[in-house]
């Protein structure tokens, strides 16, 4: 049992706070209160700082949420950044990518790579990763050692991959996996099965036979671009959805990322299967994949998170960004300037990611009981004045370098906007290693 009289380990004093639940709600002189990793309180300044608290700490002009969710990306390929630009995903992925992975990605380039992009994300306020790359045993050392959160999807292709000769030894490697991290409170593994269009019918089953048996959830590319569809009609008579369904996939689990092409039968599978959608609105708009409907889904009840994709389509894991590009686009695709306003557009990020994954009992929002996940944003600079509403602020007008506080489980990650377990330096000539080695032979 909790002892609810021993002191705060820490109580955070912010001049807004927004819960994200209940939504559209900003609270001002408000403190929140953690113990043993876990938010314990949230009530007006004065109140609370009557309790007996180990540390307190003043966040003035900053306003504290709920970490942010980046629920697609490929962490490793941070050190594929600007390696393939201005493509269409076609020639991106088979001419460009697959070989420079076939070259170059073995137990090191993701143990650096995952390293890196760990670091960006914590610097632009992120606290919980859905990361699918190859790997995935070296990716949980780093992730475990970072202190972030992550889901880990056990990559599965038709053809050999880095760490896996077939899809039945990367199955098998990822049980382990599975089974190692049964018990870890911050990493959860899930399947990935990469597309549609990558993966056949017999693996799909046999995948979705053991994420069933195993309760995990399945994490996967659908319907990224309108030659995805075209070819499914031709190769199985029906859109990728349809098959997926067909084969069982479908359900509260499953997590469709990109749906760029969407149908009204689409839209009626996912809210049948209580399934969610990752829409990653900018590496759609580079690889010019397609637009991701995401008011359509949204009115329609669909659970829809963000994800920023690898930086190698993107070209950077800055969350905040990716919000903002959202927004903007959501409402020229509905052609409706009401489309994902700012408080929607945070909801997206924390509490809908967290649900994707399957974590919204314990993070996504801030309410007493949950895991104490929390960016603190200063939103004092003069670029951001004057303020009416912080969270316009956050979305409209502000950028990743407005990040100066993470905490993970009560955990401070970065503090006064420096890392607490990372060292940047390393990171960023670690990563120029790399460069000048891939570049060497890239451009031979
Ligand atoms: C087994 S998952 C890793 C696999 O996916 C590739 N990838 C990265 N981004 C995309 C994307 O937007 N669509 C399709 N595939 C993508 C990555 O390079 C790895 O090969
Ligand atoms: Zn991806």
């Amino acid at each position: 049992m909790p002892d609810h009289q021993a002191p705060l380990d820490l109580l955070l004093l912010p001049t807004w706070l927004v819960p994200v639940e209940p939504a559209g709600v900003v609270l001002k002189e408000h403190a929140l209160g953690i113990r043993d990793g876990r938010i314990a309180l949230i009530a007006p300044r004065e109140q609370a700082l009557r309790l007996a608290a180990q540390e307190i700490r003043e966040l003035p002009g900053c306003l504290l949420t709920p970490g942010l969710v980046n629920a697609h990306g490929h962490a490793a390929m941070s050190l594929f950044r600007g390696l393939a630009d201005d493509l269409p995903l076609n020639s991106w992925l088979h001419e460009h990518i697959w070989p420079a992975e076939a070259r170059w990605v073995d137990e090191a380039f993701v143990r650096d790579g995952t390293e890196l992009a760990i670091a960006e994300q914590i610097l632009g306020g992120i606290t919980c990763v859905a990361d699918m790359y190859f790997y995935p045993e070296v990716a949980s050392q780093v992730v475990h050692r970072s202190g972030i959160r992550a889901q880990l999807s056990i990559p599965v292709l038709d053809f050999p991959i880095p760490g896996a000769r077939d899809a039945a030894e990367a199955l098998r490697k990822g049980l382990h996996l599975f089974d190692d991290l049964r018990q870890h409170p911050r990493i959860s593994v899930a399947f990935g099965p990469h597309a549609p269009y990558s993966v056949s019918d017999d693996k799909l089953e046999n995948l979705r036979m053991l994420a069933e048996e195993v309760d995990a959830g399945i994490h996967m590319h659908v319907h990224e671009t309108a030659g995805e569809i075209q070819q499914s009609l031709q190769q199985y008579g029906e859109r990728p959805l349809a098959r997926l369904q067909r084969l069982g996939l479908l359900g509260p689990r499953f997590q469709a990322v990109h749906m760029t092409q969407v149908s009204d039968a689409d839209i009626s599978l996912l809210m049948e299967n209580n399934c969610s959608v990752i829409h990653c609105p900018e590496s759609n708009l580079k690889l010019a994949s397609g637009f991701c409907p995401v008011e359509r889904l949204w009115q329609a009840g669909v659970n829809v998170a963000i994800g920023t994709d690898g930086a190698a389509s993107n070209n950077n894991l800055d969350l905040l960004g990716e919000l903002h590009t959202a927004t903007l686009l959501a409402k020229a695709v509905a052609g409706n300037a009401s489309a994902l306003d700012a408080h929607r557009a945070l909801r997206m990020a924390t509490l809908n990611g967290a649900r994707a994954l399957g974590l919204d009992g314990e993070i996504g929002s801030l309410e007493p009981g949950k895991l104490a996940d929390l960016v603190a944003f200063d939103l004092s600079g003069l670029c951001q004045q004057p303020l009416y509403d912080p969270v316009s602020q956050l979305i409209y007008t502000s950028n990743r370098s407005c990040v100066r506080h993470v905490w993970v489980g009560g955990k401070a990650l970065l503090d006064e906007r420096q890392l607490t377990r990372q060292d940047a330096q390393q990171l960023a000539a670690t990563a120029r290693q790399w460069g000048e080695k891939i570049a060497q032979r890239h451009h031979a």
